[in-house]
């Protein structure tokens, strides 16, 4: 009795859960039957085409969007820091980075000064965010996660308007601070093939839970190593797999013997993908820009997306 009590102590804490979640919009599902669940201490990855619904599955997640389908269980307390894919701000105003991370909360400049220093960007307190490079950029928006102390950090698409190298330190950094604070992570990835090494769960989404699973074990590929040094190896690793089903343009999902499933589907109702596949030979490229904090649903109006190719350009 007391050993199971003490293990059930040291079982991670689930932190958020979703079951069979869906949102429909314009008599389309944009997504469907999707369960999901992170521990703390856990780094689970979206990965799926784009469009596929991976930041509307966060969203729900977290609860800036209502499902209507399914239900969304989060534990008591839980703190969320987000960071969307896109910051709609005012680009023409000078905006320094110890002003964005108050943008939204209330911090002072001990608190600001250390979630700086933990992602390795404290000299750049003072700096006019828009002379930031792509990967300060994203720490910067990190930074302003983190600030709250959250239980689970969820991250759409940090990576962007980052090159490969930066991408490595950036994924580095994200395994750190989980390390370090034990929070959970919900992660988005722009690309179909990368995703983090130290996943625990790869969920791909196209409209639906596709498949999920651990990521292989980095590849062994010779371009692979060459391409992004063996440092990178260590980091990143593959996760591919093949469909065996086709997506009408309604939202339904036709299965390779012809059968068609409704709306609100769950993963069991279609055929496995295979997730044997070996190696990318190459990473895809980014897509659109932008980023943001808070779990609050982003403003509106004026605001402009930031580019993060101008970033680099810088
Ligand atoms: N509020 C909305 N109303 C109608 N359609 C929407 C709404 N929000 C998102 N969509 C559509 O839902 C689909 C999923 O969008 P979502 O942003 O979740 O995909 P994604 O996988 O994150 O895409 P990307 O990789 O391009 O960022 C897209 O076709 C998008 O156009």
């Amino acid at each position: 009795m007391k050993d199971r009590m003490e293990q059930a102590a040291a079982a991670p804490k689930t932190l958020v859960e979703a079951r069979g979640i869906g949102l429909r919009r314009a008599g389309r599902w944009l997504v469907s039957g999707v369960d999901l669940a992170v521990k703390a201490g856990e780094i689970v990855t979206l990965i799926g085409p784009n469009g596929s619904g991976k930041s509307t599955t966060a969203k729900i997640t977290i609860g800036i969007q209502k499902p209507d389908s399914g239900q969304v269980t989060r534990a008591r307390g839980l703190r969320i820091g987000y960071v969307p894919q896109k910051l709609t701000i005012d680009w023409t105003l000078p905006l320094t980075v110890a002003r964005l991370m108050t943008l939204t909360g209330r911090y002072g400049t001990p608190e600001v000064t250390q979630a700086l220093e933990e992602v390795g960007i404290a000299h750049l307190a003072q700096a006019e965010v828009q002379h930031l490079s792509g990967g300060e950029f994203q720490r910067a928006l990190l930074a302003r996660a983190m600030i709250g102390k959250p239980d689970l950090l969820v991250l759409d698409e940090p990576v962007q308007g980052v090159d490969f190298a930066g991408e490595v330190a950036l994924y580095n950094l994200i395994r750190e601070i989980r390390d370090r604070t034990g929070c959970g992570i919900l992660l988005i990835s722009h690309d179909l093939h990368v995703v983090m090494a130290e996943t625990d769960t790869v969920v791909c989404l196209n409209g639906h839970v596709c498949c999920r699973g651990t990521p292989e074990s980095v590849v062994t590929s010779p371009e692979y190593l060459q391409l992004f040094g063996s440092r990178a190896a260590e980091t990143l690793a593959v996760y591919r797999h093949h469909h065996d089903h086709t997506h009408l343009p309604d939202g339904r999902v036709q299965r390779a013997d012809g059968v068609i499933l409704g709306d609100g589907h769950a993963h069991g109702d279609h055929a496995h993908c295979d997730h044997s596949q070996q190696i990318p030979a190459e990473p895809q490229t980014l897509p659109e820009a932008g980023a943001g904090v808070s779990p609050l649903p982003e403003p509106a109006a004026k605001d402009q997306t930031r580019d993060p190719e101008a970033a680099n350009a810088r």
